[in-house]
């Protein structure tokens, strides 16, 4: 049976990024660039004033003496009139460097009058001039292929026109709740019967990380509802299944898929919750069985299936951010495998303390969503207690207001 770590590692060695796609620079927020992106031009185009005031010589402010004003180059317009000796231009923040200038003196630092300006100061060759290039060159590499595109990128490329650009695809995630008891939500419920929870919880997840869920529905517990909708769900770029992964009689999910041809790579990892979780490969798709405990279906999804189809989305970093907290109360626990405890964080005087967000069983929902946090806490410990120093995943990034 693998570690947490090996099963994850595993799973992340399998899978393998997916091809590309061009999309409207908006779409592809969130998502990874498929190929790098070079400038086409210079940034800035052309000198430019950085502020507004009068394009002048810098040789000419030397001396205290008033220069006439023999133009005006506001924003959006350009000039080709030679600011000559003994003369400026009144410019615009982002207007064009007029021709014989080479600083720019702020308004503020000026006293104009009758048509001539005094220069307070003398200012420097290139004082206030956003130099053509300076931001960056024609050619260079402007983003690499591997970068998560936010505003920042958005705004760089928008300012070279760019406004498509190829992107990793969206991997479709085919999702299938299995077992007799389940009720699609939104049908009558009968004595025994529980509405499918985990199909559309999955599909959250799925949403959440930037993927494309693919409702398979419910199979029974029989071989032949169980292979139309797993073939089915073999056409998607991977596959999660929940439940019947356990030792009843009626978990078939795995053999089901053997019978596919769907190739197991592992089954039961050493984790509490989730120990049922199964995982294969259908050549290069990934297959995922996941424990039917609504809250071992979350658990297991953020350990194992969150990682791998960050990483088939080109992303690099796939694992939450990890932090350190004091914890706050006394949890019996034997020696044997990693326990996956949910957790509430509070900031304290500069660092973070942890309590259980409650009942750890697999069947208490409630816990799940009081939690900010996922307390990994490692096979070989025993019973945790009040002080001992925990690595909590984090759930949930920032801080309240
Ligand atoms: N003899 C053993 N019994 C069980 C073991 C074991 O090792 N030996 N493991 C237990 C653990 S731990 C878990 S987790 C479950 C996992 O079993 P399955 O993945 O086969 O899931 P089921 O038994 O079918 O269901 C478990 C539980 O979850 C409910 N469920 C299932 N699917 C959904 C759904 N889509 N929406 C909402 N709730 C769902 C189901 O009704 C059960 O209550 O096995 C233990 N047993
Ligand atoms: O995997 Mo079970 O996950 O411990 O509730």
């Amino acid at each position: 049976m693998p570690t947490f770590e090996e099963a994850r590692a595993t799973i992340l060695d399998h899978v393998t990024v997916l091809g590309s796609e061009s999309v409207p620079v908006l779409a592809a927020v969130g998502r990874v660039l498929a190929a790098d992106v070079e400038a086409p031009w210079d940034m800035p185009l052309w000198d430019n004033s950085a502020m507004d005031g009068y394009a002048v010589r810098a040789a000419d402010t030397t001396a205290a003496a008033g220069l006439r004003i023999a133009g005006y180059i506001p924003a959006g317009s350009h000039s080709s009139d030679v600011v000559a000796a003994g003369t400026a231009a009144k410019i615009l923040t982002g207007a064009p460097l007029p021709p014989g200038a080479d600083a720019v003196v702020p308004v503020e630092d000026t006293d104009a009058r009758d048509g001539s300006v005094l220069v307070r100061q003398p200012v420097r060759p290139g004082a206030h001039v956003r130099r053509k290039g300076e931001d960056i060159r024609a050619s260079e590499t402007i983003l690499r292929a591997g970068t998560v595109i936010g505003p920042s990128e958005v705004s760089l490329l928008a300012s070279f026109s760019r406004l498509s650009i190829p992107v990793v695809r969206r991997p479709r995630v085919a999702i299938l709740s299995t077992g007799d008891e389940l009720v699609e939500a939104g049908g009558a419920l009968a004595p025994g019967k529980i509405y499918d929870s985990n199909a559309l919880a999955v599909a959250a997840a799925v949403l959440q990380l930037g993927g494309e869920p693919v409702q398979l529905g419910i199979a029974r517990d029989d071989r032949a509802s169980l292979r139309a909708l797993l073939v089915e769900g073999l056409r998607a770029d991977a596959l999660v299944t929940s439940a019947g992964v356990s030792m009843g009689d009626r978990d078939l999910v795995r053999e089901v898929l053997h019978e596919l041809s769907v190739r197991q790579i592992f089954w039961k990892v050493d984790i509490k919750p989730g120990r049922p979780t199964a995982f294969a490969v259908h050549g290069s798709k990934p297959v995922f069985s996941l424990p039917g405990n609504p809250v071992s279906t979350l658990v297991t999804f953020e350990q194992f299936v969150r990682p791998a189809l960050l990483k088939m989305m080109g992303h690099r970093t796939v694992l939450r951010p990890v932090v350190r907290a004091v914890f706050q109360e006394d949890f019996p626990r034997k020696p044997g495998r990693v326990s996956f405890l949910r957790v509430r964080l509070e900031r304290r005087n500069g660092g973070l303390l942890a309590w259980t967000s409650g009942n750890q069983d697999t069947g208490i929902l409630k816990t799940m969503l009081q939690a900010d946090g996922i307390a990994v806490i490692p096979a070989d410990w025993g019973s945790v207690g009040a002080g001992d120093l925990v690595d909590v995943q984090m759930l949930r990034g920032g801080v309240e207001a």
